[in-house]
């Protein structure tokens, strides 16, 4: 398509100028298609066209799809798929996570970074169960993250978007199960069940994450990390995806009023709106700040993200007295 086309041939520009290696980016100055070619500067910043023997067409095609899978949602839109990915770029590089992962975690978390949220339709996992709908029939746990991975692999699988398709057979079993195990990850529910284990293993001072079991405990905390990021971004930006999360619950929640004659979580009913503040506080103190905590020590290098959101948690604070 003429879409692939057009990326294919566009100058990408800099990492540099597209600020790509700050924990702080903000992606609203980016129009649409520059979002595409920041993605593809992330991909030859870490050196993966090369390593991977990529196709830089069907990445270009990989991407387009991906974006195009992506629905016009309030918030799970590709944007925050685009911003979570710029987040986990940022941890390898400017963290200094790179040398604690192989290329190949390395190319299976950006590609699940990108893809973790596919086809997301703006309601959550409690309100498939609500309305019946065909996902919750097919995964009773996780139900959307199931619907991301295989739509993930729906992709990969159509002519011309296989961007694994030059992987040995086993490295490609290998980076399909680190896509897996990522894309469930950003279930909270897992990360609530796996969180005590990392705390355990941060605690005793764990530094190498050797074994297959403790590598994939860490990828899966980063990706939690990277999703929930922009809790970690400055004030205005914070306020402004605030906005947008917010408004995207309160669809739900209207819906669940008016068609399911159902009393909606808190979080989605615009008529708690005044309480908004004081529950951003206890998802910061259930969710993120203990993670970006644990990140902190064991990688002094990503205490930005856990400053940003000790900054950010002081202002929703002060809203909420
Ligand atoms: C201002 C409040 C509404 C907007 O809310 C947000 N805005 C931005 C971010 C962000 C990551 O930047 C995150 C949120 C945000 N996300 C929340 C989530 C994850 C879906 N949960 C679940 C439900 N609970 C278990 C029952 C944990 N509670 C949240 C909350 O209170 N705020």
């Amino acid at each position: 398509k003429e879409e692939t086309a057009a990326l294919k041939n566009s100058h990408i520009p800099s990492a540099k100028k597209l600020n790509l290696y700050s924990f702080d980016f903000d992606d609203l100055p980016l129009g649409e298609d520059l979002t595409l070619q920041a993605t593809i500067r992330m991909f030859l910043e870490l050196d993966l066209v090369n390593k991977f023997h990529l196709s830089y067409e069907v990445l270009c095609r990989w991407l387009c799809s991906v974006r195009k899978n992506y629905r016009p949602v309030t918030y799970h839109n590709w944007r925050h798929a685009f911003n979570v990915a710029q987040t986990m770029f940022t941890m390898f590089t400017t963290g200094k996570m790179r040398n604690m992962l192989t290329d190949l975690e390395v190319i299976g978390l950006i590609v699940a970074c990108l893809c973790h949220d596919l086809d997301h339709r703006g309601t959550n996992n409690a309100f498939q169960l609500k309305v019946d709908s065909p996902l919750a029939v097919l995964y009773s746990t996780s139900t959307m993250e199931h619907h991301h991975f295989d739509h993930s692999i729906l992709i990969l699988n159509s002519e011309g978007n296989n961007i694994f398709e030059n992987l040995s057979p086993e490295d490609y079993r290998k980076v399909i199960k680190i896509l897996e195990s990522a894309i469930l990850a950003t279930d909270l529910a897992l990360y609530f069940k796996k969180r005590g284990n990392f705390q355990t293993l941060v605690e005793r001072g764990e530094k190498k994450f050797v074994t297959e079991e403790k590598k994939e405990l860490l990828r899966n905390m980063m990706m939690t990390a990277c999703d929930v990021s922009a809790i970690t971004k400055p004030w205005p930006i914070q306020q402004r995806v605030a906005k947008l999360v917010a408004s995207e619950f309160f669809e739900q929640g209207d819906i669940e009023k008016s068609q399911l004659n159902l009393k909606p979580h808190a979080m989605m009913d615009r008529e708690k709106e005044d309480e908004l503040p004081k529950m951003q506080v206890g998802f910061i103190d259930a969710i993120c700040m203990p993670l970006y905590k644990m990140l902190a020590q064991l990688k002094p290098s990503l205490q930005h993200l856990h400053s940003g959101c000790v900054s950010n948690r002081k202002e929703w604070q002060s809203m909420a007295d």
